[in-house]
Formats: C-alpha cells, sequence, structure tokens
C-alpha cells in the first residue's frame, strides 16, 4: 500500500489552505501532522479521507485516487448513539451494508477491538454513561474495527485530560505496531506528536515546511519557524548580518557567576527553571531569583539565513 499526496492545493476563495503539498505516507507507520491553528491540517486530513477533493494534485492510494472507503476517521467528539450498547456502537460500520461482513466475524473482530482498547468489560453498557476518555476509547474502536488501509485522527484526545490521554496514547501506538497499521494523526500536543510519530509532518500556512523523523527535526530543523515549533520555550534569536542564530533556552546551561549577566525572571518548568535574561533565557536545574547574576553557555546553536 502506498499514499501519496501530489502538490495538492486547495484554496477556499482567498484562503490557500493548502499550498502545492506533496507527502509521502510510509506503510504501517505513524505520520503525524502537526502545525499552528489554520496551517491546514484538517483540511489535509479530509482529503485523505475522501470527503473532499484538491483543486490541483493528487491524493492517492497505490496510484488510484483516494476513495471514501478506503480510510477510517476518528475524531475529537466521535459522535456516538447513545441508545446503542458499547458493542453495538464499535460494530455499526461492519454492520452497514456497504460492509458486508458475515455476523460471526463482526462479532469477533468487535471483541478484539474492545479488548486491545481495555474496555471489553464495557462491551454491554449504553454508552450514555460513560466518562470521557471511556466514550473516546469507544470512538477510536469503531474506527479500528474496519479493515482499511489508513486510520485517520484528527486530534482524538483534543477534549481528554493528559494524564487519560498518554493512556490511550500509548494503548494506539501498541495496537498500530501489533497489526502493522498506517496512521495519520493530527494533534496540537508535542508530547503526543513525539509519542507516536515515526514521521512528523510540520504544516506552516499551507504548506510543509520539513517532515522527518522526530529526532531528525529536533536535531536539524531546516529553519527557523521548526527550531522554534519544536521547541518547550520561545527561542532565543540573534540576527548577525545575513543570518540569524538561534537557540533553544532547555539547549543553554545556566550557571551561578558572580560576573555574569543579571537575572530577570524565573518559570518553574518541573523539572527546571526557565531563567530568562537580557541576553537570552536558559534552563538552571537549581532555583534562581530575580536579580542573581548567571553565565549562560549554549550547547547547541542554529545558523539559519536571514
Ligand atoms: N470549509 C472552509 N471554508 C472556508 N475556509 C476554510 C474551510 N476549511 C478550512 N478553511 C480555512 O483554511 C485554513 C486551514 O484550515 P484548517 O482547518 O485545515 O487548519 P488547521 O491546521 O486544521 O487548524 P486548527 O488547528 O485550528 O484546527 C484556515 O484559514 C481556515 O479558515
Amino acid at each position: 500500500m502506498s499514499l501519496r499526496i501530489d502538490g495538492v492545493t486547495r484554496t477556499f476563495g482567498q484562503v490557500r489552505a493548502l499550498d502545492e503539498v506533496s507527502l509521502n505516507v510510509p506503510t504501517g507507520s505513524i505520520t503525524v501532522v502537526v502545525g499552528p491553528s489554520g496551517s491546514g491540517k484538517t483540511t489535509l486530513l479530509r482529503l485523505l479521507a475522501g470527503l473532499d477533493a484538491p483543486d490541483a494534485g493528487e491524493v492517492s492510494i497505490d496510484g488510484q485516487p483516494v476513495t471514501l472507503g478506503a480510510t477510517a476517521l476518528c475524531f475529537q467528539d466521535a459522535p456516538l448513539y447513545p441508545h446503542l450498547t458499547v458493542a453495538e456502537n464499535v460494530a455499526f460500520p461492519l454492520r452497514l451494508r456497504a460492509s458486508r461482513t458475515p455476523r460471526p466475524q463482526v462479532e469477533t473482530r468487535v471483541g478484539r477491538v474492545l479488548e486491545m482498547l481495555h474496555i471489553d468489560h464495557l462491551a454491554s453498557r449504553r454508552v450514555a454513561g460513560l466518562s470521557g476518555g471511556q466514550r473516546q476509547r469507544v470512538g477510536i474502536a469503531r474506527a479500528l474495527v474496519r479493515e482499511v488501509q489508513v486510520y485517520l485522527f484528527d486530534e482524538p484526545m483534543a477534549h481528554l485530560d493528559e494524564q487519560l490521554a498518554r493512556g490511550i496514547v500509548a494503548d494506539l501506538r501498541r495496537i498500530q505496531r501489533e497489526l502493522g497499521l498506517t496512521f495519520v494523526y493530527i494533534t496540537h500536543s508535542r508530547e503526543e506528536a513525539f509519542a507516536l510519530a515515526d514521521q512528523m509532518v510540520i504544516l506552516h500556512e499551507g504548506r510543509v515546511v520539513q517532515a522527518d523523523a522526530p529526532q531528525q527535526l529536533v536535531e536539524a530543523p531546516d529553519s527557523l519557524f521548526v527550531a522554534g515549533f519544536l521547541g518547550r520555550a520561545e527561542l532565543n534569536v540573534e540576527k548577525q548580518g545575513d543570518r540569524v542564530t538561534a537557540t533553544r533556552p532547555e539547549e543553554v546551561t545556566v550557571t551561578p557567576d558572580p560576573a555574569g549577566i543579571a537575572v530577570q525572571e524565573v518559570v518553574y518548568l518541573g523539572p527546571g527553571w526557565l531563567v530568562r535574561t537580557a541576553r537570552g533565557a536558559g534552563v538552571s536545574d537549581v532555583p534562581l531569583s530575580p536579580g542573581d547574576t548567571v553565565r549562560l553557555e549554549p550547547r547547541r546553536v542554529f545558523t539559519f539565513p536571514a
């Protein structure tokens, strides 16, 4: 299976939501799409799902234009049927006439997916009384129960607290690995992106600015935008002629030094303290206060054209 996006442009009036986007989604792995609000993530996912068509370019699976049935989509508030049980909700897509799945197979597949997502004990419960986390597991199960070539996720954890999300993300990762599935996953969460991504795609103003393994993106960003986007705090940026140098505060060692520069502000990061000075910020292992003096030593410096 090969999912490709070739030179795709999608405009809405004056807005170029996607601007000549090309991308290869490797089979059996997780591609995570990140980017600021409005960068085109949902537009891209809708095209992959076959819910929308590009103005130019092509989205194809094995050389054929993508169709609605080729992918399964799960989003933040997967609408469930409150009068049906958990098992009936999950079985729903398989019971549609188009699915043509024989009844015993439906039961086997539903049972298996409920077990993988640790909600088999809820199988005969009505959805109405479930917690937010349990409901989202049901929504994910209903996507995973289908046998399709690509599973698409649009911020499935957006309305869950971090700890709940962590548990579900870990389960998703394990299931994807065990079954060798292909996922495309949109998120705003840096933590989720790093936990899941084999390939991370960074969108900015409708363009793919960089796509690579997460470690590669962190260690070798192509642009100031990518360097800053994946950092934990605002970059220290200095313009020098036709170059810009940048450091990430978490990669700047802060050492108390009587001959150093004054600390202006301290924010506890848990663990570590973000320390701001007139000459940039760094992260200290020891608590400091405004007025203390420190030395800043970057462990990594990026240089880009201005
Ligand atoms: N149906 C539409 N009609 C008009 N404009 C649209 C439509 N869908 C998307 N857009 C515009 O296209 C751009 C990209 O939107 P999109 O929803 O894909 O971004 P996003 O990265 O998913 O944002 P967010 O993170 O906020 O969900 C935005 O400027 C948005 O306003």
